[in-house]
């Protein structure tokens, strides 16, 4: 398997940009769904073009994102949370050049807001409204897509259910630019572990996603409004060949986990990294998709027959995130296999 990023690639480029695209049913959904299908099965990732998001909503996201990364590093750290990598993560030893805060919950009301108030002792309602809308409109896309999903696999009975037991983060990262020539690791090879991953980054590129052949291949967003939406373990799977070479990474432990699971492997999650050139700093948004507290991840029947035999049994996706933060889960090539595997 190479380490060497190859030529930059176009992942396959999925237009979302009219009101249609996003509604069951119509012609444009009906046209877009196969297509999903296809870009899934072939790279578990396609970029989406999404103009539910307008330009001057993303510029102002990403300045909220720098105000909040000049704070002070002890009003960052009060960006806390129960779950691990849900808070504020900064300059860790694996990978020196990154920080990113994450907003959990975020398109439950008052959530945002009672962060700005942590970070900001006047608050901050620019902030706030700023990046409720932006994660309000974006969650349209993953809904979108995961329903499309659904439907291309006969799944249609489950939708209501999955869509409305998800939760929603937030993670705003920043990654520091180079003081020297050549390049640097920014974040560690890794797949996510929710449901569905939707990225966006600003002018500065660095998004790596990992091929079939394990080969790299760089991000070039196509549009500033263009997103990358990604599958994630508790959805798909990872994928064996290319992940059993992985040495577990800080991200591999964190609690975003969900469609590799459930799809019983039909769709694998994509291996991505970040590479910094260049001494600018990198800015991106991560919008993560999980299932909610008590929500149980089983395998429909639908995606069990003789050339698919049962994969995992049913499990909570919080006693899974326990397990894996156990000696034996960081030790497992596959967590969610030793955890729950048939
Ligand atoms: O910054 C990026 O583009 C990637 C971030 C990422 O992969 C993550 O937070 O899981
Ligand atoms: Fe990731």
């Amino acid at each position: 398997m190479s380490s060497q990023s190859g030529p930059s690639s176009k992942l396959p480029l999925l237009d979302f940009s009219t009101p249609e695209s996003t509604k069951t049913g119509s012609s444009e959904w009906e046209s877009l769904k196969p297509q999903v299908r296809k870009a899934l099965e072939e790279y578990g990732c396609f970029e989406a073009c999404f103009d539910n998001i307008p330009s001057d909503l993303l510029g102002a996201v990403y300045r909220s994102t720098e105000e909040i990364f000049e704070l002070p590093l002890a009003s960052k750290q009060q960006n806390v949370s129960e779950k691990p990598y849900h808070g504020y993560v900064g300059h860790i030893a694996q990978v020196p050049l990154y920080e990113s805060l994450g907003i959990d919950g975020v398109t439950v009301g008052e959530r945002v807001e009672a962060l700005a108030n942590t970070m900001w002792p006047q608050g901050n309602p620019t902030f706030s409204k700023t990046i409720e809308s932006y994660a309000e409109k974006l969650s349209e896309l993953d809904k979108t897509v995961r329903k499309m999903i659904a439907e291309s696999f006969g799944l249609e009975k489950y939708i209501d259910d999955h869509i409305n037991s998800t939760s929603y983060l937030l993670r705003l990262s920043k990654y520091n630019g180079l003081n020297t020539p050549g390049s640097e690791l920014g974040l560690a090879p890794h797949t996510d572990k929710n449901w569905m991953t939707i990225l966006h980054q600003d002018q500065v590129e660095g998004l790596e996603l990992q091929t079939k052949d394990g080969s790299w291949i760089k991000f070039q967003s196509s549009t500033p409004n263009s997103f990358i939406v990604m599958i994630s373990e508790s959805l798909g799977v990872s994928i064996p060949p290319l992940l059993s070479n992985l040495q577990p990474t800080f991200l591999s432990t964190n609690s975003y986990v969900v469609l590799q699971a459930w799809l019983n492997g039909r769709l694998g999650a994509t291996c991505h990294r970040v590479m910094m050139y260049g001494n600018e700093a990198r800015y991106s948004l991560g919008l993560f998709s999980f299932p909610k507290h008590g929500f149980v991840i089983e395998v429909p029947d639908q995606m069990v027959d003789e050339e698919h035999p049962l994969q995992f049994k049913p499990f909570y996706y919080e006693e899974f995130l326990s397990f894996f933060y156990t000696k034996t889960g960081q030790a497992a090539p596959c967590a969610l296999r030793a955890f729950c595997g048939v």
